[in-house]
């Protein structure tokens, strides 16, 4: 029987364990992700977290464990789910490590691919859309709507028609983070956003960031190595070494915790808080 999950989480990771043959990338880790608030999850490199993400967006099946999900008065169990299924039923959205745009397309064009699913079904499946009928011709405009609303909300209106692989390297990730948020989801997980920005974009991202879950109520979860986007925009993080969960709490509890702080500078805990301490 497993017990109801609070009305304030929208995902619950329950004994969530992955094996790729004698390696167990992620051990037994439970935590959960607050409804409408930026959950963090760091660690070392090669602690498990995008194997994590991978297991919560259904790119892998995870050896044991339950990964719940909860809004809109449903609840999903993803590790029962597919991918796909995942994205368009239980509305996660994701991001990757690398930048995966459709460079010769426009912005615009990107944002619209995202909403094709919508756009399909209110195509009947192409053969209203051939005819032009008026329900579909109102889709196609609220889609051309939402997408440009998000342009707008990146600074990126006015290039609109420019290829995405034009744009520089910061635009293009916040492009990929609003093709996510086209998909209108209820949990978006973003895989290092931050990789590769300069501390000008860094900045940019955490006030798009920071307008996704206050504007929009978004709940997200991000793996994230730069700490000054981490520590400025999470509510609550949870701290992943050797792919069990060492430490969790809010930014300030984390920035202190000489558990984290080992992990982080491969020193025992007694060494890292005489680092904290000032002893050496
Ligand atoms: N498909 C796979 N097959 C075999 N081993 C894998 C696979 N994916 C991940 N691993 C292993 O699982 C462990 C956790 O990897 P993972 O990529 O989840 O860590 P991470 O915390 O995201 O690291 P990073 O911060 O470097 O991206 C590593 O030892 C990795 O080599």
């Amino acid at each position: 029987m497993i017990n109801d999950i609070p009305i304030n989480t929208i995902l619950s990771v329950e004994n969530l364990t992955m094996r790729f043959g004698g390696i167990v990338a992620v051990n037994d880790l439970s935590f959960t992700a607050e409804r409408g608030k930026i959950t963090a999850l760091i660690g070392p490199n090669g602690a498990g977290k995008t194997t994590v993400f991978n297991c919560i967006t259904g790119f892998y099946k995870p050896t044991s464990g339950v990964i719940r999900l909860r809004h809109s008065d449903s609840e999903w169990q993803l590790e029962t789910l597919n991918d796909f299924r995942i994205s368009k039923v239980a509305k996660v959205a994701r991001t990757f490590q690398n930048i995966r745009l459709f460079p010769g397309m426009t912005a615009l064009e990107n944002l619209m691919v995202a909403q094709h699913n919508a756009l399909m079904r209110a195509s009947g499946y192409t053969f209203l859309g051939l005819f032009g009928v008026p329900s579909f011709r109102a889709a196609e405009n609220a889609a051309i709507d939402l997408a440009r609303y998000w342009l707008d909300q990146i600074g990126l209106l006015p290039r609109a028609d420019d290829a995405a692989g034009n744009l520089p390297y910061g635009d293009q990730r916040r492009l990929e983070i609003v093709r996510a948020m086209c998909t209108e989801p209820a949990l978006l997980c973003l895989d290092e956003p931050a990789a590769g920005l300069n501390a000008k974009e860094s900045g940019e991202l955490n006030e798009l960031l920071l307008r996704i879950r206050g504007d929009h109520g978004t709940s997200i979860l991000l793996i994230e190595h730069d700490m000054s986007v981490v520590m400025e925009i999470s509510d609550h993080i949870h701290v992943l070494d050797y792919g069990v969960k060492i430490a969790h709490g809010t930014p300030q509890e984390i920035r202190d915790d000489p558990k984290v702080i080992a992990a982080y500078l491969g020193a025992d805990e007694e060494e890292a808080i005489a680092v904290m301490e000032g002893e050496t």
